[in-house]
């Protein structure tokens, strides 16, 4: 119900936590089963301030990211590392905007109430 639709995803694991890798692969799965077919999805290691705990290899999460088409960093959100440029990497890889497709652009449009949008009107009530 919150991911359908969605046309991205931030799975997030910690480091320190191997079970927590387990978790966001089986995420992952889920994802790729039930959301949107083109949604970027982003793997992120969080903690990377706390390396000297470190039970998840940066390798292994790579290798993982790389085999299953997602986007992969580590992150920090006690330093601020990577925080946004994993936004960013995001945000580079969504679709073009709307603006730029003609039949999303036409719907987004709306309609102006004041000037040549107006239809004129017809039917029983006007005259
Ligand atoms: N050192 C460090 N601690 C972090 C980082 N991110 C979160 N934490 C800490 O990890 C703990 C869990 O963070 P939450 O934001 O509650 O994460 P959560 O996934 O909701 O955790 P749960 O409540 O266990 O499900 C908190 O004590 C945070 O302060 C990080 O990047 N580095």
């Amino acid at each position: 119900m919150y991911y359908r639709g969605a046309q991205a995803a931030i799975v997030v694991f910690d480091i320190t936590k191997p079970e927590t890798f387990d978790r966001a692969k089986a995420w992952v799965k889920e994802l790729q089963r039930q959301a949107s077919p083109n949604i970027v999805i982003a793997l992120a290691g969080n903690k990377s301030d706390l390396s000297e705990k470190r039970m998840v290899e940066f390798e292994e999460a790579q290798t993982y990211a790389e085999d299953t088409g997602l986007l992969f960093m580590e992150t920090s959100a006690k330093t601020a590392m990577n925080v946004n440029e994993l936004f960013l990497a995001i945000a580079k890889k969504m679709p073009k905007s709307d603006a730029q497709n003609p039949t999303h652009a036409a719907r987004n449009r709306g309609v102006n109430l004041q000037g040549s949008d107006q239809q004129p009107r017809s039917g029983c009530c006007s005259n």
